[in-house]
C-alpha cells in the first residue's frame, strides 16, 4: 500500500482516488461561538505548586472537565517547548525518509514495537484515511527507529517528560474520583505502563470535504497527550456534535481513554474524536498514548462499585488491545463489548 504522502505529492493531483472518498461524511459542527464550547484549560503548575488551596481548585476543574468533556487542554506542564518542537521536527524527518527506508518498519500486529503505515486499520478499512503514521512502543521497553539521526534520543526524553505529566494528571483525577492520589498509578501498574509514541501525517488533500484523516474513535489507554505542528484538524464529539479543537501554543491536548472510563466505572467517558484534513497545509500531530501495563486486568475501581454496581467487566489490557485491532470498529464498539448494561 502506498503512503498518502507519496500520493499527495503526485504531480497535478486535483481529485482524490475513489478509495479515499467518503460518501456519508457528516461534517456537522457545533457553532463555535456558543458559550458551551469553551474547552476546559487545566493549569498543570497548580497541581504541583504545593499550595493546597490552588491544588483543590484545579482538581475540581479537572473533575468537571473529565465529567463534562472527557477532554481538556493542559498548560504550564513543564515540558520544554524546545523539546516539544524537536519531537515534532523528528516526526517530520521520519516521514521525509524514502519509502524504501520506511519499508523496514512495515509492521502488522498492534504490539509490534515499531510500525509505520497508512490509513487507520488498513487491514479492515473499507475506505482509506488520508493519514500516514509511525507508532512506536516506548515504555516499559524503549524502542525506536535509528533514523533520522538524533530522533531516538529526543523521543526517549520526550516520552519520559510526558509520563511525568501523565502521573500528575492521573493523581488529580484519582482525587476527583475520591481515591488516594496514587491510586490509579498503583492499581493499574503504571510503573510498567504501556506508552506509545504515535506520529500522524496528514498531507494537503485536494478534496478535503470528501476525505477523512482519521475516523471517529476513542483511544484504548488511560490518557493521550497530543501536540501538533500549529495546524488544526482535531475534532471531538461533545453533546452529540463535533467541536473543532484549537490548541494553545505549547500546550497538550488531553483526552480520556477507554481504560479510564472503565476504571472510573463510567463516571468519566472516553471521548470520541476524529481528524479532518485540509487543502493547503501539511498537518502533523504527535500523540503519546499512556496506558496500564499490558498484564493488568482493568475493571471498575473496587472503591467505586460500592454505591454503583460495576458497569463494565474486567479485561486484561493486552486482550482489550488485541480484540480492538482485530475488528472493524465504528466509534466505540470495543467499549460496548466490556459494558455490562
Ligand atoms: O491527529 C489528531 O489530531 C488525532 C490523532 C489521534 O486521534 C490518534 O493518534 O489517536
Ligand atoms: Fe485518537
Amino acid at each position: 500500500m502506498i503512503s498518502v504522502k507519496s500520493l499527495a505529492e503526485s504531480p497535478n493531483l486535483t481529485s482524490i482516488p475513489a478509495s479515499y472518498t467518503f460518501s456519508n461524511y457528516d461534517p456537522t459542527l457545533l457553532d463555535q461561538n456558543q458559550p458551551e464550547v469553551k474547552i476546559p484549560i487545566i493549569d498543570f503548575s497548580l497541581l504541583t505548586s504545593g499550595n493546597p488551596d490552588l491544588r483543590a481548585k484545579v482538581v475540581t476543574e479537572l473533575g468537571e472537565a473529565c465529567e463534562n468533556w472527557g477532554f481538556f487542554i493542559v498548560t504550564n506542564h513543564g515540558v520544554p517547548e524546545s523539546l516539544m518542537n524537536s519531537a515534532m521536527d523528528g516526526c517530520g524527518g521520519f516521514f521525509d525518509m524514502s519509502e524504501e527506508e520506511k519499508l523496514e518498519f512495515k509492521g502488522k500486529h498492534v504490539l509490534d514495537p515499531i510500525r509505520c503505515g497508512t490509513s487507520f486499520n488498513a487491514l479492515v478499512d473499507e475506505v482509506l484515511y488520508w493519514r500516514d503514521f509511525l507508532k512506536v512502543l516506548v515504555h516499559p521497553q524503549f524502542h525506536f527507529p535509528k533514523r533520522p539521526s538524533g530522533f531516538s534520543e529526543i523521543a526517549l526524553e520526550y516520552s519520559k517528560r510526558v509520563r511525568r505529566v501523565v502521573r500528575g494528571i492521573l493523581g488529580g483525577i484519582s482525587e476527583c474520583l475520591g481515591l488516594e492520589e496514587d491510586c490509579i498509578f498503583k492499581s493499574l501498574n503504571l510503573e510498567s505502563g504501556l506508552q506509545a509514541f504515535v506520529a500522524n501525517l496528514y498531507p494537503p488533500c485536494p478534496q478535503p470535504e470528501l476525505a477523512m484523516g482519521m475516523p471517529p474513535h476513542s483511544d484504548h489507554g488511560l490518557l493521550t497527550l497530543l501536540i501538533q505542528n500549529g495546524i488544526s484538524g482535531l475534532q471531538i464529539q461533545h453533546n452529540g456534535k463535533w467541536v473543532n479543537v484549537n490548541a494553545i501554543p505549547n500546550s497538550f491536548l488531553v483526552n480520556i481513554c477507554d481504560q479510564l472510563e472503565i476504571f472510573s466505572n463510567g463516571k468519566y467517558k472516553s471521548v470520541v474524536h476524529r481528524a479532518v484534513v485540509n487543502k493547503s497545509a501539511t498537518r502533523m500531530s504527535l500523540a503519546i498514548a499512556n496506558g496500564p501495563s499490558l498484564e493488568t486486568v482493568v475493571g471498575p475501581a473496587s472503591q467505586l462499585v460500592e454505591s454503583h454496581p460495576p458497569a463494565y467487566i474486567g479485561m486484561k489490557y493486552k486482550d482489550y488491545l488485541e480484540l480492538q485491532q482485530s475488528s472493524n470498529l465504528n466509534g466505540k464498539s470495543m467499549l460496548d463489548r466490556v459494558r455490562r448494561l
